[in-house]
This record gives C-alpha cells, structure tokens and sequence, in this order.
C-alpha cells in the first residue's frame, strides 16, 4: 500500500453545472477553477503529500469534489453512494484508483446514502453528518465496518448546509473547529467557534500545518497565532459550488 497520498480529480468541463443546494448560483469560470485546482494540488505537493489522479470524468460537474466518493480508514477504502442521485456514477474512477492503492474495498448500499463529506475522522472517533447527503442506514453501516478498525462512529445532525466538513472539521491536535449554527453539538467534546464561516474546513497537511481557504483570512491569522503553519489556497470557484478546502482530495495517511 502507497502512504501519504492524496487523491485529486481535475475538474470537468461542466464543472460550472455542479450542484447548489444552499447557497445562491453564481457564475463559474472553469478556466480559472481549473488553475485555482493546480495551486491546490501543488500544495499537497510541497506539504510532502504523494498525488494520485483519480481518472477524470468530464460528464460528471460534481466529479472534482473526490471526498464525497470515498471514505480511506487505514487499509479500507468505503464507496459511498451519495445522497445526491447524479453524483453516484462518481465512484467508478474512484474504485479504480483505491484499488490501485491496494487498498480493501467495500461500499454503503442501499438505502443508504453518504457523502464524504459528511465524514470527519480524528483518532479513533469517526464523526459523521447527518444530512440531506447522508442518512442513518449508511452512517450504522459504517460504523458496523468501522467498528472492525478500532472506530467509533458519532452522528451529528447538520442542518442548513451541504455537508459535516462544511461547518467543522478537526485541527492537527485532534481539536474541533467550526461554527455551531448548523451543528448539533450536543454529542460533540467541545468545538472552538471560527471567525468565518469558510474558515470552518481545513485539511490537516501535517502535524503542524494546515490547508485553509484564501476566504478565511481571520481565521487563518488565528491559526498562524496558535503556533500552526498555513498555507492558503483560493479556491472561490469551488465555494461558488458549496465546496471547500477538504472536498478536492481524499487523504491516505
Ligand atoms: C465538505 N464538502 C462541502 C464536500 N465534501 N463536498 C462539496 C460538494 C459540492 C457539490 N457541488 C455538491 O453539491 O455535491
């Protein structure tokens, strides 16, 4: 098995069809999506991470979005079957390229849906939304196969936005960040509150340094105060379609 990769889609040339379930519809520039793509994999790079092209599909707008595809725990990799009906054809490239990584390969079926998205791992608690994407059958089917790796699954309810790693997600040190307006934080240790929404998601790079967007400025200055490194990437076509830092790669540590 291949360590410290990361899986990247580029994105399709109807990126600027993909979905907008919350947020208003703006226009996309698939030209500058696709350099602002290149930045955010050149990042990866330079933090040491091995890049790993999951094959494109350009008939699928949602496709560069590689996180809701597949949930990586150790040796397991779980296609997920999203709650969104158009993007499920998405997983066919994403099988190809964890069985390429050797991985072990099992799947949410139906009834189930999940998202990607909605999986936030830290330790050995795996936190998962709730959420139009993702529903209770898949989330005790992946604890059920979880349960085998030493996980523990704690649902909690999303509401008012796409996905769990939109609104929180964990910093190197395991400690939540987010914004609790769309969160049931009730089954949750404690979340540390971010100046602005979009400085919710960051992908932890290493163990001192994080992947922020160019939109969380504040709370990029924050992190930078807390003694982290951060590196910032301006992703604002992948936000105009409700992604954020995490949705643009699958991490195999
Ligand atoms: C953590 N997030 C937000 C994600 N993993 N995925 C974003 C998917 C966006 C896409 N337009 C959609 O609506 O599916």
């Amino acid at each position: 098995m291949t360590l410290r990769t990361a899986l990247v889609r580029a994105p399709g040339s109807r990126l600027a069809e993909g979905l907008v379930t919350h947020a208003d519809r703006r226009p996309v520039d698939v030209g500058l999506a696709a350099r602002q793509h290149a930045a955010y994999v050149a990042a990866l790079r330079a933090a040491g991470w091995r890049v790993r092209a999951v094959p494109a599909a350009d008939d699928l707008p949602d496709a560069v979005f590689v996180e809701d595809t597949v949930v990586v725990c150790d040796d397991l990799a779980v296609l997920a079957r999203s709650g969104a009906p158009g993007r499920r054809a998405e997983t066919v490239g994403t099988e190809k390229a964890v069985r390429g990584l050797g991985l072990e390969v099992t799947r949410i079926e139906p009834p189930g849906t999940l998202d990607g998205g909605d999986v936030l791992q830290v330790g050995d608690t795996v936190y998962v939304g709730l959420s139009g994407r993702t529903n209770e059958d898949a989330i005790c089917r992946l604890a059920a196969v979880l349960a085998g790796r030493g996980r523990r699954v704690v649902p909690v309810r999303v509401s008012g936005r796409l996905h769990l790693k939109t609104v929180m997600t964990a910093l190197p040190d395991g400690s939540l960040i987010g914004v609790p307006e769309h969160l049931d934080t009730s089954a949750l240790p404690c979340l540390r509150v971010v100046p602005e929404p979009a400085g919710a998601p960051v992908v932890v790079l290493g163990e001192d340094h994080v992947l922020i967007s160019a939109s969380a400025p504040r709370t990029a200055e924050r992190l930078r105060a807390d003694g982290l490194r951060v590196t910032v990437v301006d992703i604002g076509e992948f936000e105009a379609l409700e992604g954020g830092v995490t949705c643009l790669s699958v991490l195999v540590p």
